[in-house]
């Protein structure tokens, strides 16, 4: 159910805390808690505001989980991530995660019964089936056993030539591994090659460089895929994928190899998408699939000359944008996140001011609102975006847009037209993805830095702030053994961790408008993500609705 009439949108008066505070909710992406080391950039930078506000504790600041369960992912093995966390945030309540709906849907065999995969699969007969996603066992936007079910699911279903276009990771999991996955999938394309169906990769890229932009920051990116996925023409040509991979490698890390295509012995592409042809974009997570779906999926289009446009029969693996309908196919049916706080604030008055750079600018709306574009009520809120830089790894930028973004806040608070103030500060997270330690360090400096601004600035307001984060990831760039002690490669190199975490993350609230006798509760000891959107209510002087998780705070008399 999405926002129809029948919701009682009125929340009840918080019976201490008063109406009428301006509160700024500051995330800071890819900020975990973590011992303090030289591979904890977070302490190794100068960060004096976070590091008063961690003066605080227990009662101002406190450690919030953000992964696993807590945040609707199928295990605690699983880190955080920046949909299931703003997700969590934003709907004050835990949603099994696309991840684990595709898991029930395949371990069921539903996935096979729904409209989706009936809709593709009228295209078995006649056409191919290509598999567009990301190939890692990362479980952030895709997972590789996942894929292997589909693949084997699909066949026994009747599809009898399909092509997979791999987009390789490093991001999410070490970089290198790719080969090892391109390695595994080739396997299982030769068991069903040894089955009669006509199975092989078709084409590849690097993920940051091919296929999986996102909030239309570079349209470049969804191109280069583009033209090796469907019309299978790119500048590198090779006859196996894990030769591919391991010869682009010399030049890019994983995430960023440029597009590839597969091709026979008379050096044709072997697995081009054309017309009569099934689509299914394996990712379960929306962001990064969502520019691919619209290519895929609307017959007008003017990002980039798509050259031909392919009559097909497209699928999500999940419907990446709820409120486009998008795709209008899919074979697992999201997570309906419905009645987020963003939603019951702009009816309970609360006028919203909401700011990213664009790599993160869907986080503090789209996936604030539950996977929804848009705004709920055009007249009450405001969402800026600030154009991140474009063609660049982060590294080489660390600084980002944090001061921008604090300047934004800051005038949005001052202007005294808001009474919520939300921003995403990428920088650690960003920049940390690059496994520059020393780019990172760079980066939680200019994050702590757009803190103090907003900070600054709620001061001079009389107003609140809350400062938390979606998930960990500059707080631990190496991988570790079980007892914690960083691992090293064959060479002895120090294996670098580029992916976010498994730690908790800080939450701290302040200001001068603040009510007195308001601390953080101890019997909330296993407090997530989802707790935070009952206690920004409370802040806001009302009281969440009752199956929302359970505030933070509580207030005390003095
Ligand atoms: O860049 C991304 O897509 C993910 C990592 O895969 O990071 P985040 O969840 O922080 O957006
Ligand atoms: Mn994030
Ligand atoms: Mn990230």
């Amino acid at each position: 159910m999405r926002s129809s009439g029948q919701v009682s949108w009125r929340l009840e008066d918080h019976p201490k805390l008063p109406k009428g505070k301006t509160v700024a909710v500051v995330v800071l992406d890819g900020w975990g808690e973590n011992k303090p080391d030289e591979f904890n950039c977070i302490h190794v930078a100068q960060t004096p505001t976070m590091d008063s506000l961690k003066q605080g504790a227990p009662e101002k600041w406190r450690l919030i989980r953000a992964h696993g369960t807590a945040v609707g992912l199928p295990t605690e093995d699983d880190m955080g991530n920046s949909e299931v966390g703003h997700n969590a945030l934003g709907a004050g309540r835990i949603y099994a995660q696309g991840a684990k709906l595709v898991d029930l849907a395949l371990a069921s065999g539903k996935i096979y019964e729904g409209e989706g995969f009936k809709y593709i699969s009228e295209s078995f007969e006649k056409g191919t089936l290509h598999l567009i996603g990301l190939l890692s066992d990362g479980g952030v936007h895709s997972r590789l056993d996942q894929l292997q079910l589909l693949l084997k699911g699909a066949s026994d279903h009747g599809a009898k030539r399909i092509r997979v276009h791999v987009l390789t990771d490093g991001r999410d999991v070490l970089d290198g591994s790719s080969i090892g996955f391109v390695e595994t999938l080739e396997n299982d394309l030769a068991k069903l090659r040894e089955k009669g169906v006509d199975a092989q990769i078709a084409s590849g890229g690097g993920r940051m460089y091919v296929t999986m932009d996102r909030y239309e920051n570079d349209w470049n990116v969804v191109k280069r895929g583009w033209d090796a996925q469907v019309l299978g023409e790119a500048p590198h040509k090779f006859t196996n994928a894990v030769e591919a991979v391991k010869k682009l490698r010399e030049n890019a890390n994983d995430q960023y190899l440029p597009p590839f295509v597969i091709v026979d012995e008379n050096k044709k592409a072997v697995g081009p998408i054309v017309d009569g042809d099934a689509v299914v974009t394996f990712n379960f997570r929306a962001d990064r699939m969502v520019m691919l779906a619209k290519a895929l999926e609307y017959e007008d289009f003017d990002k980039f000359d798509r050259v031909r446009f392919p009559k097909i029969r497209y699928a999500g693996m999940l419907q990446y944008d709820g409120e486009l309908k998008l795709p209008s196919c899919y074979l697992v049916s999201p997570p309906e996140i419905e009645r987020t706080s963003g939603e019951y604030l702009v009816h309970n008055g609360i006028r919203t001011f909401a700011c990213s750079e664009t790599v993160k600018f869907g986080h503090v709306t789209f996936f604030w609102n539950g996977n929804r574009s848009g705004y709920f009520k055009p007249e009450m809120e405001e969402y800026v975006e600030i154009p991140s830089d474009i063609g660049i790894t982060f590294n080489v930028q660390p600084k980002m847009k944090a001061l921008e973004i604090g300047e934004k806040a800051r005038d949005a608070i001052l202007s005294g037209k808001f009474d919520q103030v939300r921003v995403n500060i990428p920088n650690s997270d960003m920049v940390g993805h690059t496994g520059d330690i020393q780019a990172t360090v760079v980066a939680c400096k200019a994050a702590d830095e757009a803190v103090k601004m907003i900070l600054d600035a709620i001061e001079q307001v009389g107003g609140i702030y809350v400062v938390t984060a979606d998930h960990g990831n500059a707080e631990d760039m190496v991988k570790r053994s079980k007892s914690g002690q960083p691992l090293y490669d064959k060479n002895g190199n120090l294996q670098i961790l580029t992916s976010h975490t498994c730690q908790p993350v800080p939450i701290a609230i302040g200001g001068p408008g603040v009510a007195p006798g308001v601390r953080f509760r101890k019997d909330v000891p296993d407090g997530g993500l989802a707790n935070v959107a009952a206690t920004v209510m409370n802040l806001h002087g009302l009281v969440a609705p009752n199956d929302y998780e359970p505030t933070l705070i509580e207030v005390v008399d003095n």
